[in-house]
């Protein structure tokens, strides 16, 4: 049987990674704010969730997770939007001042 030590030594090595992936997920987040603002869209895009939900969730090998799986991606989906309507306000904002 492992430590508790040794787990948590596997959750901090995971935690590095998910927050490298996290870092990649919101510079592409970035990018897609930077889109719809210069293209005037809208930052909620419901049938791209339900897709990256559906999906993902499909793909979880673990059923027993699947609710915090779901939850998970939901927070997500909170943050990113969140980043892009702060971005983009910001942005108008300084576009208004010049
Ligand atoms: C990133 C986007 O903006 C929103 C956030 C999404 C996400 O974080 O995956 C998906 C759809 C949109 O509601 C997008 O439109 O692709």
């Amino acid at each position: 049987m492992k430590s508790l030590d040794e787990i948590r030594n596997e959750i901090d090595a995971i935690d590095a990674q998910m927050r490298v992936l996290f870092e990649q997920r919101m510079d592409c987040i970035q990018a897609v704010a930077e889109y719809k603002y210069s293209n005037h869209g809208n930052i909620f895009d419901q049938s791209r969730e339900e897709k990256m939900l559906e999906k993902n969730l499909i793909q979880l090998k673990n059923k027993n997770y699947g609710k915090e799986y779901e939850r998970f991606l939901h927070e997500i989906l909170v943050s990113s939007k969140a980043y892009q309507k702060d971005w983009i306000q910001k942005k108008e904002i300084d576009e208004r001042g010049k």
